[in-house]
């Protein structure tokens, strides 16, 4: 969809800020491209929609040579959204984002329709946020709605240069949550700029690691950080990459240990061989679960369901073991139940710290491998 085909960038001043980049970003990819201050983040990115022209080296979009294509008809084909947003401020919100659809010639009153609706799909209730101005805003709101305004036109493309590096942890936490739900409907292109390790391994499928000008390593976050490509890249990852891992690893139901279970409405276990027992409901959907000390001591008569208790510390199979781990501490809790959320909640199996620790290992030699591997065919084609 993007394609870089040996492209660099000399200002004028001798900086050469992009040197022999050819690197190609697939239809729906989001691609992150991260690295240090000064690195050539930006050139990068500004020369796909020609706020920068190249010194050397062609860039293709779906197929067309860029540099023949008018920079305005082009700009139409990408979205652009920046750290500053740049809201007009003299414009309401939803003006703001029905500036571009208005401006491509939609009438205004389908073009405020429809940006409604993309407040609405970037967390903004309309009919709260519509009719403001960006000042009356928080940034994290003005950063979605910069966001809404770069979708306006529903381009195939999208360019954000750290759209969320203005805002502070938890709201940026937020946005990125719900820029991966949007981008999961979406399926857009993305080329996405951050200086920051974590945001590039959370949002990226494939992340671009950049040295002095130059991509040192382009592959799949887990890739990235379980086989860096060179000194540089694994500095620049860091010491603590085991615990970042855990974010791009997802939990498998071979990672579950299987309990002893119980139904609602069985007879109280007098014999249970261990501390609990997880209960399910007659779909085999999770209820939660009871201790085998409550089961021993209750009356005669009572049923699991009279000592259930419900299970707050749960995630669907597929999520990251850092959500695992997450859930465990917020819940305090020795275990948590996995569910398989496509069946409506089936109860797979359950996830301990010495499973966790397991597929953690696991993850990280199936990375090795994979770079041993490669290097076995190189050695072939050589
Ligand atoms: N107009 C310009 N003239 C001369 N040098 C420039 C110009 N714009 C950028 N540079 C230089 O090119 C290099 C790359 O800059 P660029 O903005 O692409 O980096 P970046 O990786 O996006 O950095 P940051 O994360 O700080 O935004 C830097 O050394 C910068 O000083």
């Amino acid at each position: 969809m993007i394609r870089f085909e040996h492209v660099s960038k000399r200002y004028a001043d001798g900086t050469t800020a992009v040197d022999d980049l050819s690197f190609e970003v697939n239809a729906g990819e989001l691609v992150t491209l991260v690295g240090p201050s000064g690195c050539g983040k930006t050139t990068t990115m500004k020369m796909v929609n020609r706020l920068i022209e190249p010194s050397a080296g062609r860039i293709f979009l779906d197929g067309d040579d860029i540099s023949e294509i008018d920079p305005v008809k082009l700009r139409r084909r990408i979205g652009y959204v920046i750290q500053q947003v740049g809201l007009f401020p003299h414009k309401t919100v939803l003006d703001n984002t029905a500036t571009v659809p208005h401006l491509l010639g939609v009438r205004r009153a389908e073009a405020r329709a429809r940006a409604a609706e993309l407040l609405d799909l970037v967390g903004l209730d309309p009919k709260v946020f519509g009719e403001r101005y960006p000042e009356q805003l928080s940034g994290g709101q003005r950063q979605r709605v910069g966001v809404a305004r770069a979708l306006a036109a529903d381009p195939p493309v999208l360019l954000m240069d750290e759209p969320f590096g203005a805002v502070d942890p938890v709201v940026r936490d937020h946005l990125q949550t719900e820029f991966l739900r949007l981008q999961r409907t979406l399926g857009k292109t993305v080329l996405f700029v951050t200086h920051d390790i974590e945001e590039a391994v959370r949002l990226g499928d494939r992340i671009a690691v950049y040295g002095q000008g130059r991509i040192e390593q382009f592959d799949t976050p887990a890739a990235v950080l379980g086989a860096p490509a060179t000194p540089y890249v694994a500095d620049f990852v860091g010491a603590d990459r085991g615990l970042k891992r855990l974010s791009v690893t997802p939990i498998e139901e071979s990672d579950l240990e299987q309990p002893p279970v119980v139904h609602l409405d069985d007879p109280l276990p007098r014999d249970l061989d261990a501390r609990w027992a997880v209960v399910l409901d007659g779909e085999d959907n999770l209820h939660g679960w009871i201790s085998a000390g409550h089961a021993r001591e209750a009356a005669k008569g009572e049923t699991v369901r009279d000592h259930a208790r419900r299970m707050e510390a749960w995630l669907p199979v597929g999520a990251s073991l850092k959500q695992a781990f997450a859930t465990m501490l917020q819940h305090d809790a020795g275990w948590i139940a996995v569910i398989d959320e496509r069946s409506e909640g089936r109860f797979l199996g359950v996830l301990t710290p010495a499973r966790l620790h397991e597929a953690l290992r696991r993850s990280t030699a199936a990375d090795a491998q994979d770079v041993a591997r490669t290097d076995v065919d190189l050695e072939i084609i050589r």
